[in-house]
């Protein structure tokens, strides 16, 4: 069984040797199933953890947690985090079925209300695939709204994991720590296939108030007609040695090579989007795929930081937290719409960017079994050391490295 693609988090965590390691200790799975990706969020304790922090010292069970006591277990251990495409969903279901999620997948506890083979599940997937999952696995998929979703996971991460928030531009990234009675409002624009604009009034206080069909699916769709690359990141990859001048139209094309000052656009800022290829006898052909990648990128990059801008002014918002797949830790997308935001806002706003950007949905259907008995979810510390300077690596898969959150957390539902 091949996992589609081990990104910087799981490479560390989950060779194969690991893998079998974590046999019989996982629980608490929850899934993320998009219009693109399935995002997986499961909570493994560590291996030298009995899994009883507290209370009486007498024997335990298999799964490390106490019989009969009279104390609720606090497990320790790590969230780790690891991705497939949604159109390979038999890898996920295989995945699971090999490290026997279905067995102690849904949670150690044995309350009614928290049977081993529920799990939580959100996006449209969730829907889509439930019988699938029933069939495959017998595991049912507890549906967790994807808005809700998408709200717990980034207050979690906010709230929870220092390092976890930073501002790109200019190649510098920068680590910013928010002062959690600061946190609200904000806008969250989440990059999937398509995007979500959310306005967080608070932890459960929130409104979508906006979104747009042009995102991830359109970039990499678009992209993948244009170009004929087999991957995402291949595009990505391609994107970083484009020049999207030779295809965009830029003011100067249409000035003569000046400003337009009075309505304050420089000779280089882009006027029409891919606008070159109108003019001149060239087909596709007759363009590099790198600058098609290159154009495209940002285009959609800035369209959505345009968008993201006019709802932040439109509520007033100073901060603008962008999550999803697309944005991939990629240094010139974070950078467009870094650049994009600050030269719309006129400096007045300003672009937040994740270390777990894509797992945000995963994380709020996670940190849903707090309704069936989970309480108290603790991280320790921070992922790893909060981001290094991204200046000369192309995506933040390098910072993502030991990505896995640290934590404890108690189960209140265990049997008395
Ligand atoms: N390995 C990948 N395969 C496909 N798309 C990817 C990949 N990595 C990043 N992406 C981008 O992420 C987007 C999906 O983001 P995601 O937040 O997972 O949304 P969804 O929930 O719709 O799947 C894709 O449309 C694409 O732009
Ligand atoms: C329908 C969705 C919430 C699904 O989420 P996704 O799988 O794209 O992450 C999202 O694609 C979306 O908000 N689309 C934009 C629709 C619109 O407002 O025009």
């Amino acid at each position: 069984m091949q996992i589609m693609e081990k990104d910087g988090v799981v490479k560390a965590q989950f060779e194969e040797n690991e893998l079998k390691k974590l046999t019989g200790e996982v629980s608490h799975v929850a899934l993320d199933i998009g219009g693109s990706l399935i995002k997986m969020v499961f909570f493994c304790r560590d291996n030298n953890c009995s899994g009883h922090e507290h209370g009486n010292k007498s024997s335990k069970d298999t799964n490390g947690l106490t019989n009969g006591y009279s104390e609720y277990p606090v497990l320790k251990g790590k969230l780790h985090f690891l991705k497939f495409e949604t159109k390979r969903i038999n890898e996920c279901v295989e995945f699971m079925s090999s490290k026997q999620f279905q067995s102690n997948g849904g949670c150690f506890c044995k309350a009614p209300a928290c049977d081993k083979n529920i799990i939580k599940a959100t996006g449209g997937g969730a829907f889509r695939f439930a019988d699938l999952f029933k069939e495959k696995l017998g595991i049912t998929l507890d549906k967790v709204d994807e808005m809700d979703s998408l709200v717990a996971g980034v207050n979690f991460l906010l709230k929870g994991v220092t390092g976890e928030a930073f501002t790109y531009m200019d190649g510098k990234n920068e680590y910013v720590q928010i002062d959690q009675n600061d946190l609200y409002p904000y806008l969250l624009v989440n990059i999937g296939s398509g995007v979500s604009m959310i306005k967080v009034d608070g932890d459960d206080k929130f409104e979508r108030v906006s979104g747009t069909s042009v995102g991830g699916g359109t970039f990499w769709g678009l992209g993948k007609l244009l170009t004929k690359c087999k991957s995402f990141d291949e595009l990505l990859e391609l994107s970083h040695s484009g020049n999207n001048r030779v295809i965009d139209m830029l003011v100067g094309d249409i000035y003569g090579g000046t400003d337009y000052s009075k309505i304050g656009l420089t000779s280089t800022a882009i006027a029409s989007s891919f606008g070159k290829a109108v003019s001149g006898n060239k087909e596709l052909e007759d363009y590099r795929p790198e600058d098609v990648a290159r154009s495209l990128l940002r285009m959609i990059s800035n369209n959505i930081a345009q968008i993201a801008y006019l709802n932040a002014l439109r509520f007033g918002l100073k901060r603008i937290i962008f999550g999803g797949f697309f944005i991939r830790g990629h240094a010139y997308t974070m950078d467009t719409i870094s650049v994009g935001v600050d030269f719309w806002s006129k400096g007045e706003a300003k672009a937040l960017f994740l270390r777990h950007e894509g797992y945000l949905g995963a994380l709020g259907a996670f940190m849903s079994y707090k309704k069936d008995g989970l309480t108290d979810l603790i991280t320790h510390h921070s992922a790893s050391e909060p981001p290094k300077n991204l200046s000369n690596c192309s995506t933040v898969q390098d910072l993502n490295e030991n990505g896995s959150i640290e934590c404890t957390f108690q189960l209140s539902n265990w049997p008395v």
